[in-house]
């Protein structure tokens, strides 16, 4: 009886085979596009059909700059006390503020300037944010402010073959801010001081490393990033970020944007449109009766305190205006980083059968195919799965339809997260569409050919 079996395996195996090869990727599928995002799901992909060449991560070198810096480790500081004479060359111009003391440098000599220390934390903030973006990074550590000394350091990661030189500090108006007139000798500035708060000094070259051949040489794009933190963390996120995923392949390297509405009134800044610093939340009322993101502030907004950086998911665009905005008023949130841990908890206690958006709750069966809408906050799509979070927290397991008509099953429904199988392209689907329960579940073929492989 056995023996039979095997036989009859044998005998069958390759119709079985070749009915079950090449059902998964018929001949001339397209896969994945160039500029797709990869995950797991498309690296295995890309396995299944043999390609292993895609584009390499950015390297990105980081570089401190300021004779005030310090090193994280180090203990006690240097704070230096403001005299007579101190303080009036504090109302004549020449000291800069450096996080609410003043230093005095090269007024006098060499040796009269360091007066105030501050531990370096741009460098550690940068290299971490570039990791977070999945390049290699380069640490070129603290240079004081000395454009001799500087130019080697900038000449050193550019032999190590760097594509993006990220600086901080020196790059205002100072006398000693040798950071801008460099990036100008030694490559194309494009430019300098955008008018933006924070991160107005943000300097912008493209620089060709000096070498026999330059024709051939690699281009570095080069950012003078502002000293205060914040503004340097800001135009990272806003400037450094895309540029990453644009050397880095991707088809739209911008920032998501999507509307909040704001839990506290704002006041912008009369002059320069204005990057605040703000937590993002999806909410089942967003205030308006209807789910959506809230927008809370960060708090005092200096761009030293690094604490307004803090936890922050969201930089509300606010247009100059001498009006203050209030409570309430959507504004448009650039989204820094994942929020899906910031899922309000209001927002997660949901039941999670079916129901249309609303306050009548309508289960929604295989028996009863009338849709239902909701918003789910789509975080990242491919090909293949999306994923949202903070949804209207009331689907149920079963089919789903987007906006663009291209349908899905949930894949998952956790707390703070909701997956969705695309059955289709998901190029059309968009950061808070509407999501359709469409009330019936999958149609899994089976049959004997199933039988036989299970
Ligand atoms: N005449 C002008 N002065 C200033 C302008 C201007 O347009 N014209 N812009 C102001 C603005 S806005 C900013 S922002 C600052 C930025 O100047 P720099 O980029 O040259 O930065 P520094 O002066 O070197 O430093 C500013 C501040 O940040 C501290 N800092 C610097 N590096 C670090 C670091 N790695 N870790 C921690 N803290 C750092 C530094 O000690 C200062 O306190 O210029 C205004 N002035
Ligand atoms: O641009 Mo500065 O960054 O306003 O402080």
């Amino acid at each position: 009886m056995i023996l039979d079996a095997m036989t009859w395996i044998l005998k069958n195996w390759n119709i079985e085979l070749g009915w079950f090869l090449g059902c998964d990727i018929k001949k001339d599928d397209v896969v994945l596009k160039s500029g797709e995002r990869l995950g797991a799901a498309e690296i295995g992909l890309l396995a299944t059909v043999g390609v292993t060449m895609v584009y390499p991560t950015p390297a990105i070198a980081v570089l401190s700059t300021g004779d005030e810096l310090v090193e994280p480790t180090t203990g006690c500081l240097s704070r230096g006390q403001m005299s007579a004479v101190d303080s009036s060359l504090k109302h004549s111009g020449f000291g800069r503020v450096y996080s609410g003391q003043w230093l005095y440098k090269g007024l006098t000599g060499e040796d009269d300037h360091l007066l105030v220390q501050i531990r370096d934390s741009n460098r550690a903030m940068l290299l971490s944010a570039a990791v977070q973006q999945q390049c290699k990074v380069l640490d070129l550590g603290i240079a004081p402010d000395d454009e001799e000394k500087i130019k080697r350091i900038l000449d050193s990661a550019f032999s190590a073959g760097i594509d993006i030189l990220l600086s901080s500090g020196g790059v205002s108006m100072g006398d000693r801010d040798f950071v801008k007139p460099l990036l100008e000798k030694r490559g194309k500035l494009y430019f300098h001081k955008v008018l933006m708060k924070p991160g107005k000094p943000l300097t912008f070259s493209e620089m060709i490393p000096d070498s026999p051949n330059n024709e051939t040489a690699k281009k570095i794009l080069a950012f003078g990033l502002p000293g205060n933190p914040v503004s340097c963390l800001v135009c990272f996120h806003l400037f450094v970020v895309p540029a990453i995923r644009y050397l880095a392949g991707w088809a739209n390297p911008h920032l998501p944007r999507v509307h909040a509405r704001l839990k506290q009134s704002i006041k912008p800044d009369p002059v320069r449109p204005e990057f605040h610093r703000s937590i993002i939340r999806w909410e089942v009322n967003d205030g308006s009766g209807s789910p959506g993101f809230v927008a809370e502030s960060t708090g005092h907004q200096m761009s030293s305190r690094l604490l307004s950086m803090k936890s922050a998911n969201a930089l509300l665009e606010l247009p100059a205006s001498d009006r203050v905005i209030s409570a309430e008023n959507s504004v448009i949130a650039i989204l820094i980083s994942d929020f899906s841990s910031s899922v309000s908890k209001s927002s997660v206690s949901l039941d999670l059968g079916c129901a249309t958006q609303g306050s009548v709750s309508q289960e929604v069966t295989a028996d009863d195919p009338r849709g239902s809408e909701f918003r789910v906050a789509i975080l990242t799509v491919s090909d293949t799965v999306a994923s949202g979070t903070g949804p209207d927290r009331r689907f149920k397991l079963g089919m789903v339809e987007f906006a663009s008509s291209v349908k899905g099953i949930t894949l998952n429904l956790e707390n703070e997260n909701v997956g969705i199988v695309v059955f289709g392209s998901g190029t059309a689907i968009k950061g808070g569409d509407p999501v359709k329960c469409i009330g019936s579940i999958v149609d899994v073929p089976a049959g004997e050919g199933y039988a036989r492989v299970l």
